[in-house]
């Protein structure tokens, strides 16, 4: 399933850190932000001065006793802090290599036409750099003249250069990444302190960590039962004394934390951050644990095409005359339209205009006034100083153009543009005034694997639907090779939101992935937006994730991270209630054996002696936290099937499972202790 080579997973340091981080986080002021472990704290802290003073609560436990159970207690909040510790290391170590990289640069900073060298920090927002062959970029921009190949390898660790160029969707640049030839220009686009490098340490060392909706509700639930087995615990006293029973401190201690459910309380806030970390290690940063969680539930996805489903690397590869008209009078106008126009499209028409070798006269369009190419107009052009207007866009925007200004549309117009539209390429219709010249073919190819994609989403339940500018019959061409389940063509960045906004209303959880400044509006609607790192910067802010490899499938194993993630969240919470019911049966009987003779009817599991069947409930109680890290970190094992069908089989394992596994361990456990007593 993953694209990304497994980093590994543990390292001597962070477990050594995580150990000392074990003791640091006992700070009654930390622990308090995890209330069942508190509760589990405050109990060793009373068990500790019955050791040290006994005789402070009146009726104890005998002093070996009081020892065991402290140092029980003990370890079951240590072995909680070791799992959110260990789950956090990974992250920090990530950082620190991070911070490693964002070493102060040097930037070449235009003032006027002079070029001043100044320290990375002292940059601002709108600053305009130069950065030469060989040179770091100082800080996030855009590339706003030139054209060059990036070495971004410190932040996504992939070695193979990136080009980076003014105009269209791949001008966005990092600072921190390397210029690896040629020489761009770039606008500033952060303050210092701002940048997506102290975004991404921050995110990885888990700094800002929020406790997600979800997370909340389960803790809620989770302190809800802690209060109840209190009452429980401390109504016990008097209604055992009523009996004749005297329950001694230690042993009401050890049922109030045998009952807690400490299982999932101690895990819990590791289950979260692991989650996290497993998107980073697909080098997906995710803004917050929400929007992982979100991704879990995604009902609907929305792609844009240039670019996610294709390479995007629309090339002009053909110029194609309409009516009378010829080729180079095509070509001379599609270079009249291009020739400001820093689209890679509006490039790579100079460019071909160039290879054909199409006499090309740049004086023409001197002083005259650049029509910019919009996502709103689907056209791009010159205004010439004579009056003439040149334009080239989407064949129906142009045409609309033209009868506007009561122009005839040649008859083989439209056969030529469905032609290239039914390949899958892109017609951009070429026009002066009210007279149509011809087509250029814009050529583009689907991302090999794309199909299989789409299968796998489709038996996780989830709809996709392609959104794309371009006309119906490319969109249905490349719809159909790449096998998304919808398609929406022509729409306009307003179109992308409305089609959120109609799936949100009925319910759905929608993902969006994009690279564009058209997509940024979307990606901030969506539930899960995920933008490409070579996108733009506006992109990219308006997203709850971006993708450091620029792969927008990756938004796949993203939503199956987040399922993962809910799953396992929900695997060991039942587990946990189920084990606290099965460690009512140990120790109740144990408690009461001795006064009320009939009660040993439940104490079904056969324990050797009240002392020892509390002593081995509550070291199952502990040591269960620490063997269930390991399914905490990578998550409980996820294959696409629908959910109803996965919540019955889940309910079967760890809800069965979770009453079975104490019964034997405590059993076990308890003829140990036997041995040894
Ligand atoms: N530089 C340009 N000059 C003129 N027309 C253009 C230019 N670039 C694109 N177009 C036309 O405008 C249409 C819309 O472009 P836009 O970038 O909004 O969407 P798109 O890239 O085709 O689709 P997607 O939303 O999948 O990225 C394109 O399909 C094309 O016909
Ligand atoms: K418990
Ligand atoms: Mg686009």
């Amino acid at each position: 399933m993953s694209t990304v080579p497994r980093k590994k997973l543990l390292t001597g340091p962070i477990i050594r850190s995580a150990v000392k981080d074990s003791f640091v986080k006992l700070n009654p002021l930390t622990l308090m932000k995890n209330p069942v472990m508190f509760v589990v704290e405050i109990g060793t802290f009373m068990v500790l001065l019955m050791v040290l003073a006994p005789g402070l609560f009146g009726a104890e436990a005998s002093r070996g006793f009081n020892v065991a159970v402290f140092i029980i207690l003990l370890f079951t909040v240590l072995f909680a802090n070791f799992a959110e510790a260990l789950a956090e290391g990974r992250g920090k170590a990530q950082a620190d290599t991070l911070k490693r990289t964002k070493q102060d640069i040097s930037a070449n900073k235009l003032v006027g036409d002079a070029i001043k060298t100044v320290a990375s920090a002292e940059l601002r927002k709108g600053d305009i750099v130069i950065v030469r062959q060989g040179e770091m970029i100082p800080g996030d921009g855009e590339v706003i003249e030139g054209l060059a190949s990036v070495d971004e390898s410190a932040i996504t660790g992939e070695s193979a250069p990136v080009i980076k160029e003014a105009g269209g969707d791949f001008n966005s640049v990092t600072g921190g990444t390397r210029v690896v030839s040629d020489q761009i220009k770039v606008r500033i686009t952060s303050d210092p302190g701002e940048s997506f490098l102290d975004r991404m340490i921050s995110l990885v060392e888990g700094a800002k960590r929020q406790k997600t909706p979800n997370e909340i509700a389960l803790s809620t639930l989770l302190i809800s039962l802690t209060i109840i087995f209190l009452i429980v615990v401390v109504t016990l006293r008097p209604i055992a004394a009523y009996l004749q029973v005297d329950l001694e401190i230690p042993v009401l201690i050890a049922l109030l934390v045998c009952l807690i459910p400490t299982t999932i309380g101690g895990l819990l806030s590791a289950i979260g951050i692991a989650g996290m970390d497993r998107v980073t290690r697909f080098n997906v940063l995710a803004m917050s644990g929400k929007a992982v969680e979100a991704a879990g539930d995604i009902n609907t996805m929305i792609l844009d095409k240039t670019g996610t489903i294709t390479f995007g690397n629309r090339m002009a590869s053909e110029f194609v005359p309409v009516g009378k008209e010829t080729e180079a009078d095509v070509a001379r106008w599609a270079a009249v339209s291009s020739g400001l126009d820093e689209t890679p499209e509006g490039r790579s028409v100079i460019e071909l205009v160039k290879k054909l070798g199409h006499p090309y006269d740049s004086t023409l369009a001197e002083g005259g006034d650049f029509i910019e190419f919009r996502a709103e107009t689907r056209m791009s052009g010159m205004d010439l100083t004579d009056g003439r207007m040149v334009r080239k866009g989407a064949v129906d925007s142009v045409k609309r153009w033209v009868l506007s200004q009561g122009g005839i549309i040649p008859a083989d117009l439209d056969p030529k543009s469905n032609g290239i539209a039914g390949k899958g390429g892109t017609p951009l219709a070429v026009a002066v005034n009210d007279r149509i010249y011809g087509l250029i073919y814009l050529k583009d190819t689907v991302k090999p694997g794309m199909k299989e994609r789409f299968d796998e989403l489709r038996r996780m339940g989830i709809k996709t639907i392609m959104c794309t500018g371009d006309n119906p019959l490319t969109a249905a061409t490349i719809a159909a090779e790449a096998g998304v389940d919808e398609f929406i063509a022509e729409s306009t960045p307003e179109d992308k939101i409305e089609v959120i906004r109609r799936e949100q209303k009925e319910g759905k959880l929608v993902a969006m992935t994009g690279d564009g400044t058209n997509d940024a509006p979307a990606l901030a609607q969506a539930d899960v937006g995920l933008a490409m790192n070579s996108g733009t910067t506006a992109a990219k802010e308006a997203a709850n994730m971006v993708d450091l490899d620029s792969d927008p499938s990756k938004i796949i194993e993203v939503v199956a991270i987040g399922k993962q993630l809910l799953m396992t969240r929900g695997a060991l919470t039942t587990f946990s209630i189920a084990n606290d019911i099965a460690k009512y049966f140990a120790i109740i009987p144990a408690m009461f054996t001795l006064a009320i003779p009939e009660i040993n009817a439940l104490n079904v599991m056969g324990l050797g002696s009240p002392s020892s069947a509390i002593l081995s409930a509550l070291v199952f109680n502990a040591i269960i936290i620490p063997l269930l890290i390991p399914l905490a970190m990578r998550g409980v094992s996820y294959k696409p099937m629908s959910s109803v069908k996965l919540l019955r089989r889940n309910i079967f394992v760890y809800g069965l499972g979770g009453i079975l596994v104490p019964f034997i361990g405590i059993k076990l456990i308890d003829l140990f202790v036997n041995i040894w007593m």
